[in-house]
């Protein structure tokens, strides 16, 4: 369903959201448009808080570009201490083919990072046409990817918490 059809930040409908207070969640967030970036990281960060995550329990980690966030999510996952990690970036159309190979190959990398650990790895990241559709998804008229982001990482916990019992 389309952002514009489903805004970002309504969780008014959605099943229970579970308390986030007994998880750790690595946060990476990359720095290419960060302004964008820096407001995704925002929303994921007081969403968070917002369902009880303790801000101790918050681990934040810039790097360069959405391409990196790849590495950084297994960085993180190999050192055994999250119990998801969010990875926020914002991918614009260029004059170039570099914008598929980049989505392209954050997808499918963050994919395999959280099969590889068995951990959840959160796709937090705008692939858009242009900068307005990126700001209107980071805190504007169709909410805020980073509370989704953050949301779908605290469910994720929760369900891989409860098939460990
Ligand atoms: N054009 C965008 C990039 N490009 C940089 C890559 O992500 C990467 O850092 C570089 O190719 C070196 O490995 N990154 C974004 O996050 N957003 C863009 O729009
Ligand atoms: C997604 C990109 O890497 C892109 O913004 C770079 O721009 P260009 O394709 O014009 O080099």
């Amino acid at each position: 369903m389309a952002s514009s059809l489903k805004n970002l930040s309504d969780f008014s409908t959605a099943s229970d959201i579970p308390s986030a207070e007994d998880f750790t969640f690595g946060i990476a967030v990359a720095e290419w448009n960060a302004e964008v970036t820096g407001a995704l990281y925002k929303g994921a960060f007081d969403t968070l808080v917002k369902y009880g995550a303790k801000e101790e329990n918050i681990h934040s980690y810039p790097v360069p570009g959405s391409y990196e966030l790849v590495a950084s999510a297994d960085l993180l996952l190999q050192t055994g201490k999250f119990d998801a990690i969010i990875c926020l970036g914002c991918v614009i159309q260029g004059e170039t083919r570099h914008f598929d190979f980049i989505c392209d190959a954050v997808a499918n990398g963050l994919y395999t990072v959280g099969v590889k650990y068995a951990k959840p790895v959160i796709f937090g990241v705008l692939t858009t046409n242009d900068q307005q559709q990126a700001i209107d998804r980071a805190g504007g008229k169709h909410g805020n990817k980073g509370d989704e982001a953050a949301v779908t990482a605290i469910k994720m916990a929760k369900l891989a918490a409860k098939l460990k019992e």
